[in-house]
């Protein structure tokens, strides 16, 4: 495929996924493998790579697939538009907690708080924030997100949602792109990389929520956390990582200090089990005397009688 401006050369190999406004292939350039998204109108494909090259400068950090190029093609005499962005190789996140474990949830939350916190600062909310959207590369394990289509300036309203993950489908909130907006998504995220389904919400949508964060057991040690992510109390990303952060630290060494009382403990036990076996020994022994010499002085009494 060539770009009809810029003139790159572009091998499809194939394609990776389809979204509202266009198909994403998997291609081979100039600069390797790269994702490359052909789009039905030029429109939504103009506003994302807007989007992209945002991000590119958001203090050079890593926040979405990085912008390579932009251009239009021609299939089948047709004109269609095109970019071009980084291919991020990686597996869904519920693929990875599968294999790896969901003691991952909260590391890779961490790590998307520090990016939604980079992206508050420049100006945007991510909106449309869903597992769908995020992907593990690595190791070493690092979350990326992908469509950006979603992404809104703060104070407009939201673009794109995906009613499990939004406020106002809860009736927690209104779909104002504000930095609480992307929190509440963050907390959905959370609670359903643990319950691994959605839910309905049923008549109370706050009450189904505070039920959930109660009632199930790997959930219940951060819900204080949780109700304050969906219910819009932290004042931004930032204080939400650094609150999940502390939380982490002392659970870790509660579980460390656990584990060292544990030890001598069990140390202690053995010693005493240890000390207990001789005794046990010791009665067994004494038992299979006294009935050793009862059989004989029996045997010797008979023996007399006889
Ligand atoms: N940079 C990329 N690297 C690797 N895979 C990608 C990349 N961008 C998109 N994909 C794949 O292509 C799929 C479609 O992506 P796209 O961003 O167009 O839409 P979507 O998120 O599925 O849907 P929608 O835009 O309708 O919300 C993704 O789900 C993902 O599997």
């Amino acid at each position: 495929m060539l770009g009809k401006w810029n003139r790159n050369v572009y091998h499809i190999l194939k394609p990776l996924g389809r979204g509202a406004t266009g198909v994403v292939y998997l291609a081979d350039s100039k600069h390797g493998k790269v994702a490359l998204k052909i789009g039905h109108n030029s429109m939504s494909i103009t506003s994302e790579v807007n989007v992209l090259k945002h991000f590119g400068k958001v203090q050079g950090q890593i926040l979405g697939p990085s912008f390579i190029d932009t251009d239009d093609c021609i299939v089948q005499g047709q004109k269609h538009p095109f970019y071009v962005m980084e291919y991020l190789q990686g597996v869904p996140v519920f693929d990875h907690l599968k294999e790896h474990g969901n003691e991952w949830a909260p590391v890779f939350m961490v790590q998307l708080l520090g990016d939604l916190s980079r992206l508050h600062r420049a100006g945007w909310v991510f909106g449309d924030l869903k597992p769908e959207n995020l992907l593990i590369t690595g190791p070493p394990y690092r979350v990326r997100w992908l469509d950006v289509g979603g992404t809104t300036i703060k104070g407009r309203a939201i673009k794109e949602y995906t009613e499990f993950y939004d406020r106002g489908y809860w009736g927690m909130g209104d779909r104002k792109a504000d930095e609480q907006y992307d929190l509440f998504a963050a907390g959905m995220i959370f609670i359903h990389l643990i319950e691994k389904k959605r839910f309905e919400k049923g008549n109370d949508g706050k009450q189904t929520l505070m039920t959930c964060l109660e009632r199930n057991e790997q959930l219940r040690p951060y819900r204080h956390w949780l109700k304050k992510m969906v219910q819009g109390s932290f004042q931004d990303a930032e204080a939400a990582r650094t609150d999940l952060m502390k939380f982490i630290a002392k659970r870790e060494d509660r579980h460390r200090k656990v584990d060292q009382s544990a030890r001598p403990k069990r140390r202690k036990k053995m010693r005493r089990k240890a000390q207990k076996q001789p005794a046990l020994v010791g009665i067994v022994d004494l038992v299979l005397v006294i009935a050793f010499l009862l059989i004989t002085s029996v045997l010797y009494l008979v023996g007399q009688m006889i």
